[in-house]
């Protein structure tokens, strides 16, 4: 006999919506086919709407593979289907043993771009082995390129691979030239145009030859892609709806691909919030937000969100009276309804060492009140900007994770490993096999150029490594390194390419490095998140693109059921929110920041950046304002001290938002005292401890 399972009978999971949010959530089922954008202020419960419409869009019928959901991060688009997931379960009433629709399209712009162009690569001339290089990748890539132009050498000094790199990337992601890109945020490079377009346009080539794609590429290749007309239909009719998360940080690129996704508009729902608009150094457009609803033949239709769910009213008043001034923005005004009487405060300190000691008094006296470590977040400027925070926290034993430090794709042992995986899938890339031909024993740079050179030769190079000549030191281990390769080539298996990468690498990883165990950990990890893929090349895309954080190199996640604050750059901090919050050096000089100074467009997202880490806390939060701190941005002026003041960004009319104080120096700070007098005697002590021997 079966059992029969009726449907637990739950609330309406829609019923908590407010009205806006139920507005945006229900668009279009009375045959409204205008495209919707959703202006969501702060706090205002984005995340939670955009997860209703999706799961109020399946409920209706929708079918979830043919919905394409682009966000930021990967945490956010697992978060998003998560949560649609358990929107879903409850409306339709699945019983607990139903698993909630999978939604197989959501993802990252870059994410997503990488897949949909390995599905069309023979179409637009791709190769379809190619594989993606990550910023460090691209850089060394670039370094090589500018070495061969023979740009490297020249007198006057060119600019370095990461700017090169990060001039190429603003160039494609804005749709500009290299002049005004090297005006508009570069000016100390110009003079240099032609150099640097050729260089361009040498890297582009390289890449081609290497079959290899950077970020910058996925977006590229993406938006040409939607402009071919035999193409764009054909990846449009694929999807039912595109629905956009944090719409205001996309760049021209991606507002691109999304016109040629929906023409029309017809099926389009944009989220976002003008006023957090912060990623203009990777080219976003802030204008893509303000300019949407005319984009389309009828106007997208607008529904603003302002009521704030997660500060208490002084700390949004404080918030709003800083974007109050920004200079064009859709005009709304956050509201809530959570009284409190705390003000927001503005700590004075001398310096930055007491800054470090202001944060972790606070810190220790919000435990004691019952706010958890997990609960508080130091956010920062800059990432380098946390160093003092970061020693005195240590000292006084309070854990903490950052965000914004080392990546753990960066260290050395992990992007080994990664490297014999991606040189196995794609033999052209010259970065990775350079990387991995020097870790067998016995093989150096110049051998290491001869293989990759003769690969480059062979038009079947998977053909050409096992075969080739090693010299004698290093033949008994190349000849186990080709034997695994080939083996990753010819009969790949997943995720038991990794362990056999490990097995190969883990004598070298002895070899290479004294704190191996630590380092073992980061592979056991690695092993980990690749079980969590079908297969191996997915595998490598998507981790490129989304790396994990942590890393054995750094103080690392503690044990996951300890209590840690966060430490955290505003940038990395968006779209989360804290009990309570404390921002470091709201001086001027530092929000706004030293290099934006000059311009206005500049000044504005600096204001929006304050505005966004201000916007996290719920309860409490604390400016502090340094009197002294130290400047080494600016290699103009190189290291120096500065008398600061407090931001500009806290006008008269902010600074009444808030309660100022000045932080007391603990006692003892001054110094400890100084021992007392020694008493007046004379002892021969010395002639005591020598007799010790004579006697
Ligand atoms: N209708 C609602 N009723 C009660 N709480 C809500 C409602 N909508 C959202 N919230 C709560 O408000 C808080 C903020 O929501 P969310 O993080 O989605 O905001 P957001 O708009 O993404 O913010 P931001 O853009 O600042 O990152 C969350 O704690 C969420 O649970």
């Amino acid at each position: 006999m079966s059992a029969v399972v009726s449907p637990p009978l739950v609330a309406d999971p829609f019923e908590s919506l407010n009205e806006g949010q139920r507005e945006a959530v229900v668009h279009g089922s009375d045959g409204d086919a205008r495209a919707l954008l959703v202006i969501a202020g702060a706090g205002s419960g984005k995340t939670m709407t955009l997860a209703a419409r999706v799961a109020h869009l399946i409920q209706r019928g929708a079918d979830p593979h043919r919905l394409l959901l682009l966000t930021f991060s990967r945490r956010a688009a697992g978060e998003m289907v998560h949560r649609a997931g358990r929107i879903v379960h409850q409306a339709l009433r699945l019983p607990s043993t139903t698993r909630p629709p999978s939604l197989p399209w959501a993802g990252t712009f870059h994410a997503i771009g990488a897949r949909l162009l390995r599905d069309y690569a023979e179409a637009i001339g791709l190769p379809a082995d190619f594989t993606v290089l990550d910023r460090a990748d691209a850089e060394d890539l670039m370094a090589l390129v500018r070495q061969s132009q023979g740009l490297a050498a020249t007198k006057l000094r060119f600019p370095q691979k990461a700017t090169c790199l990060a001039i190429y990337s603003r160039v494609v992601n804005s749709q500009g030239t290299v002049d005004g890109v090297l005006r508009e945020a570069f000016p100390w490079c110009l003079g240099w145009e032609a150099e640097l377009g050729q260089l361009f346009a040498a890297y582009a080539a390289a890449k081609a030859q290497q079959h290899s794609l950077d970020f910058d590429d996925l977006l590229l290749y993406w938006s040409a892609l939607m402009e071919a007309p035999e193409l764009s239909a054909h990846v449009a009719a694929r999807f039912d709806h595109v629905l956009v998360d944090e719409y205001q940080d996309t760049n021209r690129l991606q507002a691109a691909i999304l016109r040629g996704l929906r023409p029309d508009g017809r099926g389009l729902t944009v989220v976002g919030d003008d006023a957090q608009s912060i990623y203009a150094f990777r080219a976003a457009e802030v204008r893509n937000i303000l300019d949407f609803p005319q984009q389309f033949p009828q106007a997208a239709r607008v529904v603003a969100l302002e009521r704030n769910y997660r500060s208490t009213q002084p700390i949004l008043e404080a918030s709003n009276a800083v974007i109050a001034e920004a200079p064009e923005r859709y005009a709304k005004t956050l509201w809530c309804d959570r009284p409190s009487s705390a003000r927001p405060r503005i700590v004075t300190v001398p310096d930055e060492m007491a800054q470090a000691r202001q944060v972790a008094d606070r810190v220790l006296a919000w435990r004691e009140e019952g706010i958890r470590l997990k609960q508080q977040a130091v956010l920062f400027r800059t990432a380098h900007h946390s160093a003092a925070v970061e020693l005195e926290l240590t000292r006084r034993r309070i854990p903490f994770v950052k965000f914004g430090g080392l990546k753990f794709l960066e260290s050395s042992h992990v992007k080994d490993v990664l490297a014999v995986l991606r040189w196995a899938e794609n033999p052209r890339s010259r970065i990775a096999g350079f990387r991995v031909a020097q870790l067998v024993p016995g093989v150096g740079p110049a051998n290491a150029r001869k293989l990759l050179d003769a690969m480059d030769a062979s038009a079947t190079p998977g053909g050409v490594l096992p075969e080739h000549a090693m010299p004698a030191a290093a033949r008994e281990d190349w000849a186990a390194f080709a034997a695994l390769w080939s083996r990753l080539r010819e009969t790949p298996a997943w995720p038991a390419d990794l362990d056999a990468v490990n097995a190969w690498y883990l004598p070298l990883l002895q070899r290479l490095h004294e704190d191996a165990p630590a380092r073992q950990a980061d592979l056991a990890q690695l092993t980990q998140i690749a079980s969590g893929y079908a297969a191996r090349e997915r595998f490598l895309t998507e981790l490129t693109l989304d790396p994990p954080a942590a890393s054995s190199d750094e103080a690392g996640p503690p044990h996951l059921d300890e209590d840690y604050m966060i430490l955290s750059t505003i940038h990395s901090a968006k779209g989360q929110e804290w009990g309570a919050v404390q921002i470091l050096n709201v001086v001027d000089g530092c929000i706004p920041s030293e290099m934006s100074t000059g311009d206005a467009r500049q000044i504005a997202e600096e204001r929006r950046l304050l505005y966004v880490g201000m916007t996290r806390a719920k309860q409490h939060l604390e400016l502090i304002a340094p009197q002294r701190f130290f400047v080494s941005e600016q290699a103009r002026h190189g290291d120096r001290h500065v008398y600061a003041s407090l931001s500009r960004f806290i006008t008269d009319k902010a600074v009444a938002c808030f309660e100022r104080v000045s932080a007391q120096r603990p006692p003892g700070a001054e110094g400890a005292p100084g021992p007392s007098a020694v008493p007046d005697v004379k002892i021969d002590l010395a002639s005591r401890v020598r007799d010790r021997w004579t006697r």
